[in-house]
């Protein structure tokens, strides 16, 4: 249970709940998401500083469908003033039924923008302009506003836009306040959480840091703690993060599995020994790796292969640093963000499994190890604040996501190690392009992946029969839905030309314009 005001948000299977989530945060206030079927008891337990109900795909008057207990209505804050409550789209038609009003299915559903012409004067409202522009996606509707509430704004297709109770804390809006489209929205949140919920805004990544800092010094004594260490963001401020806490009770384990990309196992050494003085382990494991990988071509089985081979390798290390230290590392830090964790507690389920991850997820079983995950809790530009504050290099924190399999994942059928390095060679100059056309942070993602085709190709006045590169960019906000960059002619055009002209062994580049769904953004 955190120690600062917290504002609980219920799940009622929005695609937008981790977006009201994001926009309270950036007011300054710390919610968790958790879902519609949590016992209303424990809500109580939490003793959240407001109340949000998230929108939903279901029906309220629908058989089964989800409903807020009316209990949630009456809680009250330590000097018994009542908690407020926001219902929003489905959330409010969820609220309305259980304090008596009426839902009904509309004639006209309503899908995108719509105009909010006035509104009262509410601290809900205050600072937003009496017309702007709202996102609505609802196909019912409130046919009877419970006992004591009043209509607050209203669109020209929906009178009840917003509703509020005469005397309680209670509002509900029909329209999405946590979606970009919604021009006000991030205010209209912002003002629930400060102005309303008289929240005080002070969760910020100071305050974020020093706690986590306290926390971990707490949990781990004077015992040692392992964290394998890749060069990604998360991975990366981690360990930033704990050597500041604890110092060289900290070890960090970096693997060079033959699949890393190109001068990244001396680039990762560098930054951490020169830059923070960590104790990094680096271990050249790549023969082991692209050994047990010859001639696999089944992706999930190469997956398999990975995360067993990080696990032995992991063991092998651990061992040899019980031996120096005397006695067992005891805790395994890992970089788990806030969205695995919704994911996985979401009322809609954990996701089908499309892809195994391979993670070091094994491990702690295995070995024995206590967990210790200090970014449970945040999204990645939160991590990402956190890490600069913390002074870990930008060229770390705006890196793209890698994949732990790494360019095993780009490498369709078996893997070798002329293969590995023949797309690194390509991978560096697409990212070198990206990086020189000032496109980098513009995409989510970028890399190369080595196709299992050759084709005739010719070059001066000879022929070549060589492979194919496919290169990948995608726009995403967090990796479960993407679609292609639509970058200039210009940088496809200078980094197809340098691939072929400067990558011996490869004759055409291609881009790939697919999006996710239904592709998915690695290819393997
Ligand atoms: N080469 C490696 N050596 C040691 N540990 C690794 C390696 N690759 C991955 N890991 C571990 O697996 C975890 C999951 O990898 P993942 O790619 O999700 O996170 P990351 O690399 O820290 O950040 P990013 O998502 O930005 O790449 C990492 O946090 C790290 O602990
Ligand atoms: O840490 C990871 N371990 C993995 O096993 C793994 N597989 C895919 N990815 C990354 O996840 C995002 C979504 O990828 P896909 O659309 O290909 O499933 C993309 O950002 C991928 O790079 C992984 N990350
Ligand atoms: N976006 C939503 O929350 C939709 C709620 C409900 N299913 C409706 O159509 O009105
Ligand atoms: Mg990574």
């Amino acid at each position: 249970m955190p120690n600062h005001e917290t504002i609980v948000i219920l799940d009622f299977g929005s695609q937008t709940t981790q977006l009201i989530a994001r926009r309270v945060r950036e007011a300054g206030v710390y919610c968790e998401i958790h879902p519609c079927t949590i016992a209303p008891e424990a809500v109580v337990e939490m003793n959240p500083t407001g109340l949000i109900l998230s929108g939903g795909p279901m029906s309220v008057y629908d058989e089964g469908a989800p409903q807020v207990d009316p209990s949630l209505f009456e809680m009250t804050g330590e000097a018994g003033e009542p908690v407020p409550v926001l219902g929003i789209c489905y959330g409010l038609q969820a609220m309305a039924t259980a304090l008596g009003g009426k839902v009904e299915a509309s004639d006209r559903r309503e899908f995108g923008h719509a105009d909010l012409v006035g509104h009262a004067e509410t601290p809900l409202f205050a600072g937003i302009p009496t017309h702007t522009r709202v996102w609505m996606s609802h196909g019912d509707h409130l046919t009877k506003v419970p006992e004591g509430f009043r209509a607050i704004a209203a669109t020209d297709n929906a009178p009840l836009a917003a509703v509020a109770h005469e005397s309680r804390p209670l509002f509900g809006v029909q329209f999405h306040p946590e979606v970009v489209h919604t021009d006000d929205g991030a205010r209209l949140l912002q003002n629930f959480a400060l102005a309303v919920c008289s929240a005080r805004g002070d969760w910020t990544t100071e305050s974020f840091i020093d706690e986590k800092i306290r926390e971990i010094r707490e949990t781990v004594g004077d015992h040692h703690v392992v964290l394998g260490l890749s060069g990604g963001v998360d991975s990366s401020v981690a360990a930033a993060l704990l050597h500041k806490a604890i110092g060289d009770q900290l070890t960090c384990i970096f693997v060079d599995n033959g699949l890393l990309r190109a001068g990244e196992f001396e680039q990762v050494q560098t930054t951490f020994r020169d830059g923070f003085h960590i104790d990094l382990r680096a271990v050249d494991a790549s023969e082991l790796f692209l050994s047990r990988l010859a001639d696999v071509a089944d992706p999930e089985e190469k997956r398999k292969i990975i995360g067993a081979a990080f696990i032995d390798v992991f063991t092998e290390e651990t061992h040899k640093l019980e031996e120096e230290l005397g006695h067992r590392p005891k805790f395994l830090a890992q970089g788990t963000l806030y969205p695995d964790v919704i994911e996985s507690v979401s009322f809609k389920g954990p996701s089908a499994t499309i892809k195994s991850h391979h993670n070091v997820g094994g491990l702690p079983e295995k070995l024995g190890f206590e967990l210790l995950e200090p970014f449970r809790e945040l999204f990645k530009d939160e991590v990402r604040e956190v890490g600069t504050e913390l002074g870990v290099p930008d060229a770390i924190i705006r890196r793209h996501p890698f994949p732990g399999p790494g360019l095993a994942v780009r490498i369709l059928g078996p893997i070798t190690r002329a293969d590995a390095d023949l797309l690194r060679q390509a991978d560096t100059i697409w990212l070198d392009e990206l990086e020189t056309s000032g496109t980098y942070d513009d995409v989510w993602q970028a890399f190369a992946v080595l196709l299992p085709v050759k084709s005739v190709g010719v070059m001066g006045d000879y022929r070549t029969y060589e492979q194919a590169v496919c290169l990948r960019a995608v726009t995403s906000t967090d990796g479960m839905t993407a679609d292609w960059a639509k970058l200039p002619y210009e940088v496809l055009g200078r980094a197809s030309n340098r691939i072929i002209n400067e990558v011996r062994g490869i004759n055409r580049v291609a881009y790939d314009v697919s999006s996710k769904p239904p592709a998915t953004i690695e290819w393997e």
